[in-house]
């Protein structure tokens, strides 16, 4: 959830004790008007005064985002203890009315059933039994209870309700506690299953033996990069095939082979741009794809490319006069794919037949 997202809660949140409070704040003055708060008039307006004041308190730190600053955003125990404190002003003030009042101590409670931690939440319950047993003691003692059984009642009922509630609240928060360590295992699963993803991905779309990308992952790049095509813009695609590759399997093996495919994969992408797409097309094909490019860049590409490969030393193998073709063509908006293909494939062929170890652009129509 983001910031914003847990700020606008927390306000709503907010109003809705807020609301509690104005609800109790009328109640107050029913009590008032109606003989059972033992207080003057005076007294109970300040009383009113100072709950309002306090809320617009909270509520500028909510709207100001102080309350970030804090170690809990919710202030849930700062507002169950305010809360706390003004409901046993309320109740000290109440005659026999108090009884019907008592329930808004659970209310306050249940407030903080799911923020408070469990200590907290223990902490808040026996300030709230402390509270009422002391305000009973006292007009106790002072002979002011009107009926002393009554408001012992009224202790031992609420000292069943707080048991209850304590307990209640280990049990939710002990659910809330296995489920969030059940979303944490989900998540930790999801992220293995996105990584095991990318791998899989990867490998469809990777050459074992280069590296580079297979032909299929780059028919789908370059198809891309097709449709993305701006007007005006040109690509360069050349088709590159490695000369008398059959001779190097049959003299010196396979696995010499091998790496003289790898040692190309190499080298070309030393020669090429980090936006250009290389890929193994087949065999002993090759394909490169050179965004933005026009047949001067192509050709002097393709060329740094042919002379890098014939300078290529490998690694104990005596393989000697490595060389290369290839087939050039330039993409434009519009432009099929594989009728590209199709020119730079003829071009290597040309490129081929007029002796290999050259670089033969499909635009230069010699056979026409
Ligand atoms: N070592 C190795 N050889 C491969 C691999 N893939 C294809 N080849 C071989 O590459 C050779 C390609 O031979 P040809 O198509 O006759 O081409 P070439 O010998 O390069 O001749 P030109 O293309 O005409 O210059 C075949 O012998 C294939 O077996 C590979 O992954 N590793």
């Amino acid at each position: 959830m983001t910031h914003n997202a847990i700020q606008r809660l927390l306000l709503k949140r907010f109003a809705l004790a807020a609301g509690t409070y104005a609800l109790v704040l009328l109640l107050l003055w029913l009590a008032f008007f109606t003989g059972h708060y033992d207080a003057p008039l005076t007294s109970v307006a300040i009383g009113s005064a100072l709950v309002v004041t306090s809320q617009a308190i909270l509520f500028a730190v909510f709207y100001s985002g102080c309350n970030l600053r804090f170690a809990d955003p919710s202030l849930t125990e700062a507002q169950v203890l305010l809360g706390l404190g003004w409901q046993t002003w309320l109740i000290a003030h109440l005659d026999e009315a108090r009884g019907a009042f008592l329930v808004f101590y659970v209310l306050i409670l249940l407030f903080g059933l799911f923020h408070l931690s469990r200590r907290s939440f223990v902490r808040c319950a026996l300030l709230v039994f402390f509270s009422f047993s002391t305000i009973t003691l006292w007009e106790g003692y002072h002979f002011q209870l009107p009926d002393p059984a009554m408001a012992v009642l009224q202790v031992c009922v609420l000292f069943i309700v707080l048991v209850w509630l304590v307990l209640y609240a280990r049990y939710v928060q002990a659910s809330r506690q296995r489920m969030r360590q059940r979303r944490f295992a989900l998540q930790a699963h999801q992220d293995t299953l996105r990584g095991m993803m990318r791998q899989l991905e990867d490998l469809v779309a990777t050459d074992e033996l280069t590296g580079l990308f297979n032909r299929r992952h780059f028919l789908r790049l370059a198809s891309r990069e097709l449709n993305a095509m701006e007007a005006g813009v040109v690509h360069g695609l050349a088709l590159i095939d490695l000369d008398h590759f059959k001779r190097i399997n049959d003299l010196h093996g396979h696995a010499a082979g091998d790496q003289v495919l790898q040692a190309f994969a190499g080298v070309a992408t030393a020669c090429l741009r980090d936006s250009d797409v290389l890929a193994r097309y087949g065999g002993e094909e090759f394909v490169v794809l050179l965004p933005d490019c026009d047949a001067d860049s192509l050709i002097s590409c393709c060329e740094r490319l042919r002379i890098a490969f014939t300078d290529v030393e490998l690694i104990g193998l005596n393989v000697r006069n490595l060389s290369l073709s290839a087939g050039m063509t330039l993409l434009e908006l519009g432009d099929d794919l594989d009728d590209a293909l199709q020119r730079a494939d003829q071009a290597l062929y040309r490129a081929k037949r007029d002796g290999r170890n050259r670089c033969a652009a499909a635009w230069e129509n010699v056979d026409a």
